[in-house]
């Protein structure tokens, strides 16, 4: 095995010679099973020489921790080398949004994208035909119809969550509490626009119905927590025997959520068929709806032109596996948000009162459950400033990768023209093309959701201002796979935090007799001390926290 690696290693390196861009070169990779379960207890070893490397680019989400600096040392673009596929690191905003709108040049690279595949192959993960016949079904269920039970859900969450959250002793909650409630918001409201069933936020969907043994918010939360293992043990079927408990728990998990899936499938596709009064807005009963539509498509032209098209529509096992995507995609990101958002706010007092104030200038008094999503959303600028800048700096994807298949494929990056083998990764550094000064300027690290609001001089009214100039911001990506979800996490986002500003500031919990400075740096340290599972997740969450106070 040393010798079949140590051949690979050396094949690969004189091949990414061929680029003419800096290489890096490490034994191991996040592309190894084994260096995936190790490399996480080697972190605190990662200023040892030898093994910095190898720590640092061996972790699948590096560019979380290192942003932009590794360019600094190694320019826009370079070559991490190891055994398995090389990959090609780019920083460069022209070329990131060049290679995810030329989605039929840059493909999703199978290997990596498998980590969505537990149901069986989807939107996220598909290309070329397959792709498009899946997203053809998925655009319409984001329908206008559907914003405003994103909207109206939202308010009715948010108002729950913070009734419970006052209700804590001291009003306080650690960051743990924080993400737990922002999880439980984004469930509730995926549950409701994306499934058709309501629930409040204290209890409801962690309630165990009857034919199942755990909840769906259960069965969801640990699937996603352990999505990297349920990858492993399909790759190394020795990790069975190592885990043996774990794997019969992702197993048995695995087919509660297949079953809690199968039955919302059952109940739309009854609804549809049972004489089409089913126009209802969430996103599953329109998907089930677009896809009997593509049947009875196929069916007419059939049989006008006798013969059998190619399907259009989706099986039930293809549903299935883009509703586990809508799951995984559709609240663990704007929960996310939410989450990182909050502690910025509360150590930014000055930009909750800025935000305070279009709140009250927008809603004047009135009560926000009595206004259309369509009177106040489009106003509430600020609100929307807030995730932007939380996504530009703890957005859900520090690097997306793309490959070419069949032929070499040319890139330009700066003055370099690069041309890239079949099958070599291109890794979009979108953490350092989010947040390099060279293209945000020297606050480029700074929390600072002011940068995103520009003033028309004539009306004085405010509108979200473009990125700095030569910059990009692509959190949602960008061209025909742009996230379908967009418009949907926006409005759930600005929703909870209008909500919760309206009525309330948030301030830094002062655990242990801490200073408020103290408090602040806590909790910025607990911020900063993130790893990433599909999202940034922070380590140590019940170290830090904050406290609603009534305004
Ligand atoms: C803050 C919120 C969100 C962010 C930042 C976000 C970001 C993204 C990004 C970066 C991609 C492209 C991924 C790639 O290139 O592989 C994507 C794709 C996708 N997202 Fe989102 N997303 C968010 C919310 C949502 C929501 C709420 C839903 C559904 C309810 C959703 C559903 C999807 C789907 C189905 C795709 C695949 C699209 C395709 O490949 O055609 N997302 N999202």
């Amino acid at each position: 095995l040393g010798i079949a690696r140590t051949y690979a290693l050396v094949a690969n390196y004189l091949q990414a010679r061929k680029l003419r861009i800096p290489i890096i070169v490490t034994p191991v990779s996040s592309q190894d099973a084994f260096w995936i379960i190790i490399q996480p207890h080697l972190t605190r070893f990662r200023n040892v020489p030898g093994l910095r490397t190898a720590v640092t680019f061996g972790y699948h989400s590096w560019a979380q921790n290192e942003r932009h600096r590794p360019h600094q040392k190694y320019g826009n673009v370079f070559a991490i080398v190891s055994p398995k596929r090389t990959e090609i690191v780019v920083n460069d905003p022209v070329v990131a949004v060049e290679v995810q709108s030329h989605y039929k040049t840059w493909l999703k690279p199978g290997p990596l994208y498998e980590i969505f595949d537990t149901f069986g192959p989807n939107v996220i993960s598909l290309n070329g035909e397959d792709w498009q016949r899946h997203r053809r079904i998925v655009n319409p269920a984001f329908r206008e119809q559907n914003n405003k039970l994103v909207w109206n859900e939202s308010l009715r969450q948010a108002r729950q969550m913070i009734r419970v959250a006052t209700e804590r002793p001291g009003a306080h909650q650690t960051m743990l509490d924080v993400r737990n409630d922002c999880v439980l918001i984004a469930m509730h409201v995926l549950s409701a626009a994306g499934f058709g069933h309501v629930h409040d936020f204290d209890g409801g969907f962690r309630e165990i119905p009857e034919g199942h043994s755990t909840s769906l918010a259960e069965a969801l939360k640990f699937l996603l927590q352990n999505i990297i293992f349920a990858v492993l043990f399909k790759e190394l079927a020795v990790l069975r025997w190592i885990f043996p408990a774990l794997y019969r728990q992702i197993r048995d998990m695995t087919e509660e959520f297949r079953q809690y899936m199968k039955e919302v499938i059952a109940y739309n596709r009854a609804i549809t068929l049972g004489g089409g009064t089913s126009y209802s807005a969430d996103i599953v009963s329109a998907l089930v709806e677009a896809d009997e539509a593509a049947k009875a498509d196929q069916k007419s032209a059939a049989s006008a032109i006798g013969i059998t098209a190619k399907p259009m529509h989706l099986t039930d096992a293809e549903l299935l596996g883009d509703l586990y995507v809508f799951n995984l995609a559709g609240f663990e990101t704007t929960a996310n948000a939410l989450t990182y958002t909050i502690p910025f706010l509360a150590i930014n007092r000055d930009v909750q009162d800025w935000a305070g104030q279009e709140i009250d200038a927008v809603l004047k008094g009135r009560d926000m459950e009595r206004l259309s999503y369509e009177d106040v959303f489009p106003s509430l600028v600020r609100c929307l400033a807030l995730m932007y800048e939380t996504l530009r700096l703890w957005g859900p994807v520090p690097n997306t990768e793309r490959w070419c298949v069949g032929e070499s494929t040319t890139l330009r990056v700066g003055d370099k023209e690069l041309l890239v083998p079949p099958e070599t990764f291109v890794s979009l550094n979108l953490y350092a093309v989010h947040c390099d000064p060279q293209w945000w300027g020297k606050d480029a690290l700074e929390w600072k959701p002011q940068r995103w609001i520009k003033v028309d001089p004539k009306t004085g009214k405010e509108a979200i201002a473009l990125p700095h100039p030569g910059a990009t911001f692509i959190p949602w990506s960008v061209g025909p796979r742009v996230c379908p979800g967009k418009k949907f996490s926006q409005l759930e986002f600005v929703a909870v935090i209008a909500a919760l500003l309206k009525d309330y500031r948030l301030k830094p919990l002062a655990l242990d007799g801490k200073t408020k400075e103290q408090a602040s740096s806590a909790l910025l340290d607990v911020v900063e001390d993130s790893m990433n599972i599909i999202t940034p997740k922070m380590r140590r969450p019940e170290d830090a926290g904050v406290v609603f106070v009534r305004k």
